[in-house]
């Protein structure tokens, strides 16, 4: 059996498949030159690079499996490979708590300024004295509450973060009205009920808002006007899932004191105005981009596709 591994996957889970007898190929192929190229393979994985979209299905009558090496599956037409008898295979809880981490790497940097200060002290013939003054607006995360928009693992990971910060969590879910989190202090275990909001509440009182949805078009003009004034944002989801023309206009109004992206419309090529928003802190979609995750990530793929063939 043949796996094409085409936007990577960690070494463990690489010599997990070779133990097995798989034969992994790590080599990235283009994506234009895998219509002619993945029927060679039984099994491809990607991560969100690489679509595998109907019309190379088609093409590749060989394949037997989909695997993604994360959790969107939005570039794998998953829905069409079931028709064909092919599964998708992915890895919903690898990656939560790296995501959850990066959100508050945002938050915090937010809140104290960490990014323009990074530029500012280093820039040449800069007042370290007039600095300090200019960074005099910091603010504390303790006390104050994060909203969470999705309420599954990666939420869940996010308000636990949270909750050890001294922090209030309001969470909005489609599907759950209460989620018990089980928090590790320093060997004890504490269980939280944690009960869900509306969006409208989670909207007007959270001084913090992050979001954990598969994608869609949740934040615009109506829940930006609706949330407290100076809240901090962040989006480690998918991109579009706050509009990018409103959240401009909400930066530049005062009423979004601050917005974290790791995720774009335009990815891989996001606007230059988002990019450049000294208020916008910014990271190329890593939210699943550590050792530990992309361990864990190869860890369940492969597991996966031991357990397919051996069925
Ligand atoms: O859906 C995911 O798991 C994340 O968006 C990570 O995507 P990546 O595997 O391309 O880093």
């Amino acid at each position: 059996m043949r796996v094409l591994a085409n936007d990577g996957i960690a070494p463990n889970g690489k010599a997990q498949l070779e133990a097995a007898g798989f034969e992994v190929v790590t080599d990235h192929i283009p994506q234009d030159e895998l219509m002619t190229k993945l029927n060679d393979f039984d099994v491809i994985c990607v991560r969100s690079a690489t679509k595998v979209r109907q019309e190379l299905i088609d093409a590749s009558p060989n394949l037997k499996v989909i695997c993604r090496g994360g959790v969107g599956i939005d570039n794998i037409d998953h829905a069409y490979a079931k028709t064909k008898g092919i599964p998708t295979y992915n890895t919903p809880a690898a990656s939560s708590a790296s995501v959850a981490e990066l959100v508050f790497a945002h938050f915090f940097g937010l809140s104290r300024d960490v990014q323009r200060s990074n530029f500012e002290l280093r820039a040449e013939g800069s007042e370290f004295k007039k600095l300090k003054k200019s960074y005099a607006g910091g603010q504390q995360l303790r006390g104050r509450t994060l909203g969470i928009l999705g309420f599954g693992r990666i939420g869940v990971e996010a308000a636990r973060i949270a909750i050890g910060l001294g922090m209030n969590v309001l969470p909005v879910d489609l599907v759950k009205e209460t989620e018990a989190i089980e928090i590790d202090l320093m060997g004890q275990k504490v269980m939280v009920d944690v009960p869900v909001v509306s969006m409208d509440k989670m909207l007007a009182e959270s001084d913090y808002i992050t979001i954990h949805v598969p994608g869609g078009n949740l934040i615009g003009e109506d829940e930006l006007a609706k949330m407290k004034d100076g809240v901090i944002l962040a989006n480690t989801s998918r991109g579009g899932v706050i509009n990018e023309d409103a959240l401009l206009a909400a930066l530049e109004s005062g009423k979004v004191r601050g917005a974290a992206l790791d995720v774009f419309v335009g990815e891989p090529n996001p606007r230059r105005d988002l990019l450049e928003n000294p208020k916008i802190s910014v990271t190329p979609h890593i939210g699943a981009a550590t050792g530990e995750a992309q361990y864990n990530i190869g860890t369940e793929l492969a597991d996966q596709i031991i357990a397919h063939f051996k069925k």
